[in-house]
């Protein structure tokens, strides 16, 4: 059987993949016969993301690079983002959706990864760890109990019970912990955890409080001078979520008054572009406080899993079509379209586009097999299946194209 083609050759589509992701990732694409992989092992710098980007027609990224809506105005070719990671806010989602591109994530699997780390840092803090370690490190030796205590019976209070919240809350109750969490949304609870009445009631009991919110307009700087002032005296704060998330100057001044107790930091306001450059905080030089290089989600395990999932669901999309778990764009999962050839139709969602997809399809005498549509308040994307030679599927698409309001049209053969 010949190999499928999309709407041009498989062997020249580009894919783009940035940040180191897995070669899990790579060898997805190969498998599926896409062949043109420019791999880098870092993030670029913005000039040179520009230049690839243009040219690029499947970009795969983490969290370091940064996809505003000026650089994806130079991407002419771009059909679809993978974020090889959960947050997606690197990305300007907006864009990218009024572009007719479509973002695909991984929403769990490093959820785990992040989940163990922020019990095992929670274990850490409360028995001082931190700064034993360092003491030790120095040559010194202090061998007591004072401000060591086990996590069994404290409280471990979860700000944002999402999927890892939820995760950690879980691991936390195997050790012993009281679990209680503040959400913006009515959670189930797991386990024996409980809903705290608000933020400030949960800051009351927690002798552990740990972020797990993503970063949005009402997350940034949502835990400030005033949340930090409302934790227990000598409470401990991890933060492995986002770094705008936290006021961090607030933070640094609270540990040095001895309010907060320690701290557990992965992700930073501002993070270094790549290994090797210098890492700049308030929160350097204290013995109380785990520094990490953003690494909540950076095991093996977590990031081969991500290389496929992310991969395939890209591939899924370039082949068949489908949005199925795309973040910011009408979802549409499709049955495979053996014997019909696929129109893809990306439209703004504005009164009168699907008339003019109709009167397109009445004005030449061909089946249609199968049609799907989804619209959400930007975007429409509608999928038909038609029984055509490519002729007549190129000659339709360039009507559909020439239609007003369209974003991008493709045909899958
Ligand atoms: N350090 C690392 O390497 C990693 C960090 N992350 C970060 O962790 C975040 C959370 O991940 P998941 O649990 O998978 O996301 P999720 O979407 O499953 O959960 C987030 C939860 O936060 C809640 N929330 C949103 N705004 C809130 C607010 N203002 N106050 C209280 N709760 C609020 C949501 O309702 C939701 O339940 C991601 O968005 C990402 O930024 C994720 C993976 C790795
Ligand atoms: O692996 C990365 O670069 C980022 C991990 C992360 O923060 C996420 O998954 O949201």
């Amino acid at each position: 059987m010949s190999p499928k083609k999309t709407s041009f050759p498989k062997q020249d589509i580009r894919v783009l993949l940035l940040e180191g992701v897995s070669q899990t990732a790579v060898d997805t694409f190969k498998a599926a016969g896409y062949s043109q992989i420019d791999y880098h092992a870092k993030a670029l710098p913005e000039d040179e993301l520009k230049a690839r980007i243009a040219e690029a027609h499947i970009v795969g990224l983490r969290s370091r690079t940064q996809l505003t809506a000026e650089v994806l105005a130079e991407a002419k070719r771009l059909v679809a983002i993978g974020c090889f990671c959960i947050g997606t806010n690197q990305v300007d989602l907006d864009a990218a959706e009024v572009a007719g591109i479509p973002v695909f994530n991984a929403p769990y699997s490093n959820t785990r990864s992040v989940a163990e780390l922020v019990v095992a840092q929670a274990v850490m803090l409360m028995r001082g760890i931190p700064q034993k370690n360092a003491e030790c490190h120095r040559g010194g030796w202090s061998k007591a109990a004072t401000g060591s205590h086990e996590v069994r019976g404290k409280t471990l209070g979860i700000i944002g019970y999402g999927h890892i919240g939820t995760q950690v809350g879980v691991l936390a109750e195997a050790l012993g912990m009281r679990v209680v969490f503040h959400d913006i949304e009515t959670k189930l609870s797991l386990g024996n955890a409980r809903a705290a009445s608000g933020l400030n009631d949960l800051l009351a009991r927690a002798d552990v409080v740990t972020l797990h919110v993503p970063e949005t307009p009402a997350t940034k700087n949502m835990f400030g001078a005033a949340q930090i002032a409302a934790m227990k005296r000598g409470a401990h704060l991890i933060n492995a979520s986002r770094g705008t998330v936290v006021d961090i100057d607030a933070l640094a001044a609270a540990l040095d008054a001895g309010h907060v107790g320690g701290a557990a930091v992965d992700v930073f306001p501002v993070e270094p572009k790549a290994n090797g450059d210098e890492f700049l905080s308030p929160l350097r030089g204290r013995d109380n406080v785990i520094l990490t290089p953003h690494i909540g989600g950076s095991t093996l395990e977590a990031q081969d899993n991500i290389g496929v999932e992310v991969a395939a669901k890209l591939v899924r999309y370039s082949d068949n079509g489908s949005t199925l778990s795309a973040v910011n764009f009408p979802e549409v999962t499709l049955p495979e379209h053996e014997g019909s050839l696929r129109l893809l139709h990306i439209h703004r969602n504005v009164p009168g586009v699907l008339s003019k997809i109709n009167e397109t399809f009445s004005r030449h005498a061909l089946n249609i097999d199968g049609q799907f549509l989804r619209t959400d308040p930007k975007v429409g994307y509608v999928v038909i299946d038609v029984s055509a030679d490519e002729a007549q599927a190129n000659a339709l698409k360039d009507e559909l194209a020439a239609i007003p309001g369209t974003l991008r049209t493709r045909v899958l053969y």
